[in-house]
This record gives C-alpha cells, sequence and structure tokens, in this order.
C-alpha cells in the first residue's frame, strides 16, 4: 500500500486507527484456549469486527515468535486474512547490519507480505535502507518511545538537542515521507508539536492510548497534519474488551468509539 492510498481509506473510513493484534494465548476466552488454531480464530474474530472501524493492523511479533512455529505459522494466516485495504505493520523492531537487515526485510515484505515494519535506529543507516529499497512499503523508526526508558537515552542531550531529535532529523534524510514513518509514542504529547514541527509531512504511528494513558485527544490535537499523518494504535483496550464469549463484539464496541472520536478530529 502506498501514502496516498493510505490517506484515501483514512478519509474514506474517517478513521486512523490501528488495531494492535498483540495477542496473547494465556488471554485468550476460556472457550477458545483449548482449540486447536485459537490464535488464529481469535484474530480473525477480532479482524471481522473491527475492520469497519480501522484502516490498520499492527502485528506484534513478540507474541507470536514466543509461541515457536505455530505462532509464526498463526502470524502468516493472520496477515493473509487482513483485507488489502488495510495497512499491515509487523511490530518487530528490527535492525542489525546491512546484511542482515537485508533478510528481515525479506522476511516482513516479501516471505510475510506486510506493508511496514517497526526498526530500531540504534545501528544507523546501513541498518535501515535495506527497508528502504521496497516500492509501496515503509520502515517506522522508532523516534519518541512511549515507555518510562524512553529517558534513558532518547531523552537525553546530546549537545544543544535531545537524542531523539538527532535520531529524527537524521533518519528523515534518508527516506521520504513515501516509505518512512516515526513511532512516538501517545504518552510523549509535550514533545510532539516539536516532532510535528521538525517533520511537517511524514506519518506517525503512535501507540500508547488506552492500557498506557496517552490521550487520543491531545495526540490528534497536536499530531495531525493535512493527511492526517497519524495512526494511532490501541492494542490490549480493544483486543480484550471482554474474556468472554463476547469478546469480539466487545472490540468491535471499542473500535467503533475510537473511530467516532477519531472521526471529530479529522480536518477533512
Ligand atoms: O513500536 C511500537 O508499536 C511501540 C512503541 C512504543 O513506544 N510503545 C509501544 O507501546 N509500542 C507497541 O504498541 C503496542 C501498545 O499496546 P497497548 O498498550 O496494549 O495498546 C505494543 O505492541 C507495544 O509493543
Amino acid at each position: 500500500m502506498n501514502r496516498q492510498q493510505l490517506v484515501e481509506q483514512i478519509k474514506a473510513k474517517r478513521s486512523f486507527l490501528c488495531v494492535g493484534l498483540d495477542t496473547d494465548i494465556t488471554k485468550l476466552p476460556m472457550h477458545l484456549q483449548k482449540q486447536p488454531g485459537a490464535l488464529f480464530a481469535f484474530n480473525k474474530a477480532i479482524i471481522d469486527a473491527t475492520k469497519d472501524y480501522c484502516v490498520s493492523y499492527k502485528i506484534n511479533t513478540a507474541f507470536y515468535e514466543a509461541l515457536g512455529l505455530k505462532g509464526w505459522e498463526a502470524m502468516e494466516q493472520t496477515v493473509d486474512y487482513i483485507p488489502a485495504t488495510h495497512f499491515t505493520i509487523a511490530d518487530a523492531k528490527r535492525g542489525d547490519i546491512g546484511n542482515t537487515s537485508t533478510q528481515y526485510a525479506k522476511a516482513f515484505f516479501e516471505t510475510l507480505k506486510f506493508d511496514a515494519v517497526t526498526v530500531a535506529p540504534y545501528m544507523g543507516e546501513d541498518s535501515i535502507r535495506p527497508f528502504m529499497e521496497y516500492d509501496n512499503k515503509f520502515v517506522i523508526v522508532l523516534g519518541l518511545t512511549s515507555n518510562k526508558g524512553a529517558r534513558d537515552f532518547e531523552l537525553q542531550k546530546m549537545g544543544d538537542s535531545f537524542l531523539y531529535e538527532k535520531v529524527i532529523s537524521t533518519v528523515a534524510m534518508w527516506g521520504t515521507p513515501a516509505n518512512l514513518m516515526f513511532v512516538v509514542g501517545a504518552t510523549q504529547t509535550s514533545e510532539l508539536a516539536n516532532i510535528r514541527n521538525m517533520i511537517p509531512d511524514h506519518f506517525l504511528l503512535v501507540p500508547g492510548v488506552g492500557a498506557q494513558g496517552g490521550s487520543l485527544q491531545e495526540v490528534s490535537t497536536v499530531g495531525m497534519n493535512k493527511d492526517c499523518g497519524l495512526l494511532v494504535n490501541a492494542s490490549r483496550a480493544i483486543i480484550y474488551a471482554s474474556a468472554g464469549e463476547d469478546f469480539a463484539e466487545a472490540a468491535g464496541n471499542v473500535a467503533k468509539d475510537y473511530q467516532q472520536e477519531m472521526s471529530g478530529y479529522l480536518r477533512f
């Protein structure tokens, strides 16, 4: 999917919601837990219930990798099941020497047909470049993360600027808004205006609303650009809205609430 197609989806759905499929096998409803193929069955029901209210799905690979082969298969089935109209993100936080990043890019863009993959920038340009060599695919680089540990490095000063500012301004020169996005945590709204100023055109993937307490209203007010420019992710708040047999319906209701709130913030 390219940037324009993503923007069209946002306009059509009046939503910039990304549903996070952080599917933890131990948190599945009891009636599913013992069933073979439970992980995919859960994801399928969640996708069916939420797809009208979101434009994107983010699969956090950790939850699948933790289960070995079975988990990897469930991830493959899930990404194949997501409708082509939805922007798919492998939240894998990869990045290594160029030779190895090339294989990570193949894994997520060719073998698994994701539209985007999250990458940690610590190893620099040659660790990110291989992800940029694909048309209509995106690398989503960690900019300023939502967790407490963001203070340990990202919010440390390097001369006059924070390390995260150096990362964003440098990485932005390696790609374009057509193949590069940045992660900015919803808990970091005090820095969001500054980030939007530095990169007015890039999409931001914003996790941290819902379970981590970030404010959708603040993120939308400060972070939106003329094309929306935001994908706001919620995982646990949606997929575990109910632990009962009505889990999918409950997830759909929460996703719908987010969509309705988002519709009010969109400027087109
Ligand atoms: O890259 C991410 O998606 C990410 C970056 C970040 O700074 N904070 C963050 O929470 N995430 C991911 O976003 C999701 C948030 O999940 P919930 O807190 O359950 O909505 C998880 O998959 C996290 O790994």
